[in-house]
């Protein structure tokens, strides 16, 4: 029956579509993949639910690496459509390796020299759960349905996803999601969810991280982006948090959705070293407003020059499009075109960086680069 496709957990890896299980096909399109034999992408579903949350897999999803989601129909209906990645096959050199790091689990460490701009991961999920699962289904329903999901997926990635680090006690396919998902809107009236990407969610938090990442919901992927140089033995990290905010409520914030104590080289600096952060952080929020109100007189080269001072003794290499935009516009702004056309392709690259290229200031900041005596701030701020 279907339900023995479903229900099958793990090995020896049958994949069936819900459409062949009809008893006389079963035998020749339910393929045995223990000897690598490639599974088409196929969703099938729904399987068990609960309340409107029911399980939908494809074993074949991104090169067979597989996918499974609890979601509604309504939500499903999108996922089917979404595009899928061809740049999704593990990279089988990767510049890291899986390393234990004092008082935060394992972690990512890099293996050679990797710049600004480099790539380092394109990952689909393994796991799409809705988040009215998991906000609003009581645990006794919700668990076994986790539980259930997980069976879903090939071999390979369902023990990859087992692998993660749980930090909660209880159910463990609950911890897991609860330590390691990204939010992910897939599209609709009611597209959250919650991604499980294993590989990368081996990235450690450090409030000033080396890389970026960003949800690329067209093509349901998970984006990392090299922020700063870093040198072989550098951990590789992200941030969970808002880099921008003080260091007490970063920490306060990754105890709270976490459950963690932040020991990241920003949030063991010295009191004092802490404090000056803080500042830096107060002043770069009250240049930025200056920069934005385009009313006040007070705007001069030198205030650009401090913002981006303090970002770069900040390190703060993973936020810098928004800053650059500023600094670029307000040298237009000036009337100083060299800096201005400067400003604006560093924004471009940060903004890329950051977003992708389909980021909203990227063209915006293309554009100046090219003009900026044809861009409608040109000389706005000389009387
Ligand atoms: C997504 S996992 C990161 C990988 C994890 N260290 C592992 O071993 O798989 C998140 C968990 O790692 C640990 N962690 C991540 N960043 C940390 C940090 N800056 N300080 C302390 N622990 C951290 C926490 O236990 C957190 O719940």
């Amino acid at each position: 029956s279907t339900d023995s496709c479903h229900s099958r957990p793990a090995p020896p890896c049958l994949a069936c579509g819900v459409d062949d299980v009809d008893g006389t096909q079963l035998p020749l399109k339910c393929r045995d993949l223990t000897n690598n034999e490639t599974v088409p992408s196929r969703w099938e579903g729904p399987g068990r639910c609960a309340g409107r949350y029911c399980i939908y897999s494809n074993r074949g999803f991104a090169n067979g690496r597989g996918i499974v989601a609890i979601t509604t129909a309504a939500s499903f209906a999108i996922l089917r459509t979404l595009k899928e990645t061809s740049t999704d096959q593990t990279d089988p050199a990767p510049p890291y390796y899986l390393a234990p790091v004092p008082g935060k689990g394992l972690g990512l460490i890099a293996n050679r020299t990797l710049h600004r701009g480099d790539a380092l991961m394109i990952e689909p999920p393994a796991v799409l759960v809705h988040r009215g699962l998991l906000e609003t289904v009581p645990p006794a329903t919700q668990h076994p349905l986790l539980d259930e999901a997980i069976t879903n997926l090939p071999a390979a990635r369902r023990e990859t996803f087992l692998a993660q680090m749980g930090h909660f006690q209880g159910h463990r396919v609950a911890s897991i999601l609860a330590t390691n998902t990204f939010q992910m809107d897939i599209g609709g009236p009611d597209g959250h969810h919650f991604g499980s990407f294993p590989e990368v969610s081996r990235l450690n938090h450090d409030c000033r991280p080396n890389v970026a990442f960003r949800l690329d919901y067209k093509t349901l992927t998970h984006r990392t982006t090299v922020v700063r140089d870093v040198r072989p033995g550098e951990e590789l990290s992200i941030t969970y948090l808002d880099s921008a905010e003080p260091r007490a409520r970063r920490m306060h914030r990754a105890r709270q959705a976490w459950g963690f104590t932040c020991g990241c080289s920003q949030c063991r600096l010295a009191d004092a070293a802490a404090a000056k952060s803080d500042r830096r952080l107060e002043e770069m929020k009250a240049i930025e407003a200056r920069l934005a109100d385009f009313g006040d007189d007070g705007v001069n080269a030198g205030l650009l020059r401090r913002l981006v001072r303090l970002y770069k003794d900040e390190r703060m290499e993973v936020e810098m499009g928004g800053a650059y935009t500023l600094v670029a516009l307000n040298y237009n702004m000036l009337g100083d075109a060299k800096n201005a056309v400067k400003y604006a392709r560093l924004a471009r690259e940060a903004v890329v960086i950051e977003g992708g290229e389909e980021a909203g200031d990227a063209e915006a900041m293309s554009m100046l680069a090219e003009a900026p005596k044809e861009h409608f701030t040109w000389r706005a701020r000389v009387r």
